[in-house]
């Protein structure tokens, strides 16, 4: 089955909480076509299903932290064989959080042909998601969490933008470069 996916082309969509990864993975998805691919959606999801493990799940986004490596890294590549036949390439949307969740995809899946770096400043993220939480329903998108997923993103997240800046693949997108307002 995973040989269907052996040779997708893969980039890897980073950015801080509220950055605008899902934003700009809309644009590239009606420009190029590709599968986009949350892996927060995805977990969300298994909230939603109401499942033992949604629960589990739930309770560790709603403390701003990270999911075990194997449930993300699973419903991915699920998320990817499923949609094979008809993707010319994949987003894969707030993955790799961490330098060791990127090695584990590369291993099982394959490697990144680009990683898009959606950067914002961290005033921005709060503000932007601080909003988003009044009609959003995420659990997250609360004053607290938010600041720990921020915490989170610095410390554990941008370990690997300069990771794959050392193969050459990032390429930055940020507010100056979109015209927007904030
Ligand atoms: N003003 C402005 N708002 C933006 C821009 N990009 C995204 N937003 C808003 O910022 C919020 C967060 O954007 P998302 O695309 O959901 O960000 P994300 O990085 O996927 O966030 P998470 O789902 O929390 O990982 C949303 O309410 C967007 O509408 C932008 O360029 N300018
Ligand atoms: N690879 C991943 C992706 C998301 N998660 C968890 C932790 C995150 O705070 C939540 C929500 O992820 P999402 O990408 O939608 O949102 P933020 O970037 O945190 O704003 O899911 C994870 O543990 N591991
Ligand atoms: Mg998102």
């Amino acid at each position: 089955m995973a040989d269907k996916i052996k040779d997708a082309k893969i980039i890897f969509v980073v950015g801080g909480p509220g950055s605008g990864k899902g934003t700009q993975c809309e644009k590239v998805v009606a420009k190029y076509g590709y599968t986009h691919l949350s892996s927060g959606d995805l977990l969300r999801a298994e909230v939603a299903s109401g499942s033992e493990r949604g629960k589990q799940l739930q309770a560790i986004m709603q403390k701003g932290e990270l999911v075990p490596l194997d449930t993300v890294l699973d419903m991915i590549k699920d998320a990817m064989i499923a949609k094979a036949d008809v993707s010319k390439g994949f987003l894969i949307d707030g993955y790799p959080r961490e330098v060791k969740q990127g090695e584990e995809f590369e291993k099982k899946i394959g490697a990144p042909a680009l990683l898009l770096y959606v950067d914002a400043k961290s005033e921005t993220m709060v503000k932007r998601l601080m909003k988003r939480g009044e009609t959003s329903g995420r659990a997250d998108d609360n004053e607290e969490t938010i600041k720990k997923r921020l915490d989170l993103y610095y410390k554990a997240t941008e370990p690997v933008i300069t990771f794959y800046e050392g193969r050459g693949i990032v390429r930055k997108v940020h507010y100056a470069t979109l015209g927007s307002d904030l």
